[in-house]
């Protein structure tokens, strides 16, 4: 079973200025980079969970989801190939770039990479915030954070999600404009959501959750004095029960940066349906509206690709 959220890459031509938004705005800190130039973040005492790797245009590279040991990570890439995927193992440069034991991976039926590992590299009392801050980010048995895709068949995504990848549903949202189903796989409430968008496959924003609320407070001071764009104003979720901002990134995803989540007990929670995202807040900004969603890309249908076939951008 996968048991959290531990890492994600991308590529983006702007890498460079990830140093000085995600330690000075994010406040994560910067760890040695990659072989390749990645620019790498830490969120806590494992040490990068964040690599932003030099590309020619934005795209999101993989996400890599932590086992609990290696008889975990075989069992489950067994169980896998017996469903059909095709699972790959890393080699041990890749390995050694992800700092991990073992790594295998595969994609979703759209492309999105995955990566199972186990084994991920720590180094006791190595964190510390990029910026002053009164306490640090909600990982442990949570994991990093959340990911939230856009896929075209919400139907289908979460056949492959559930029904092989072992991704429990704790809640939908339908509005009249979109639907979006949220997964956990420990106590996060979600550490995957997957939101309908059809023609198209992308990245739309990578969850980071504080443990003081001042924390994100000065997050938002901070923001004028970074070239980023407030996407999503200050609110709370219905589900989760998140109080959290969007904020744009150098790099097309968007960043949600957050306090108070909710926990979830599998022995207990049955999932709802809500008709609203947010309590309150979360307003649409200017900027949000004028640009596209995250690092979102047409997906090939028959040839063609789905903008040029007439779907909606
Ligand atoms: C509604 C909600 C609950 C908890 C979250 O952590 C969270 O990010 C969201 C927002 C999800 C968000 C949405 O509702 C509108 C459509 C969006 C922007 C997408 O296309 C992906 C994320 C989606
Ligand atoms: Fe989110």
């Amino acid at each position: 079973m996968i048991q959290e959220l531990s890492y994600i890459g991308i590529g983006s031509p702007r890498s460079e200025e990830w140093r000085t938004y995600g330690t000075g705005l994010l406040g994560t800190m910067l760890a040695p980079d990659g072989p390749d130039g990645a620019v790498r973040l830490a969120v806590d005492d494992i040490n990068y969970r964040i690599a932003v790797h030099p590309a020619a245009e934005d795209e999101f590279r993989y996400a890599g989801w932590g086992m609990a040991n290696e008889t975990d990570l075989h069992d489950f890439v067994d169980h896998l190939e017996s469903r059909g995927v095709a699972v790959y193992s890393g080699e041990p440069g890749l390995c050694q770039e992800r700092e991990v034991a073992e790594l295998a991976w595969f994609e979703d039926p759209w492309g999105i990479r995955h990566e199972l590992t186990w084994g991920k590299a720590a180094t006791p009392l190595s964190f510390s915030t990029g910026r002053t801050m009164r306490g640090g980010f909600v990982t442990g048995d949570q994991g990093l954070g959340h990911v939230v895709f856009q896929v075209p068949d919400i139907e289908e995504a979460n056949r492959f999600y559930v029904d092989v990848l072992g991704f429990r549903l704790s809640d939908r949202i339908n509005t009249k404009y979109v639907g979006v189903r949220f997964y956990h796989v420990n106590g996060r409430h979600h550490s995957l959501a997957l939101s309908e968008y059809p023609g198209h496959v992308g990245f739309n924003h990578l969850m980071l959750e504080v443990e003081h609320l001042d924390d994100l407070g000065r997050m938002i001071d901070l923001v004028d004095e970074h070239d980023v764009d407030v996407m999503q104003s200050l609110g709370r979720h219905t589900n989760d029960l998140m109080t959290s901002v969007y904020i744009g990134s150098p790099s097309g995803l968007q960043i949600e940066y957050g306090h108070g989540g909710l926990t979830v007990d599998d022995l207990s929670w049955v999932a709802r349906t809500y008709n609203r995202p947010s309590y309150w807040g979360h307003k649409l900004s200017d900027a949000a509206k004028s640009r596209v969603p995250g690092i979102v890309k047409p997906i090939a249908v028959d040839g063609l690709v789905a903008a040029a076939a007439g779907a909606p951008r």
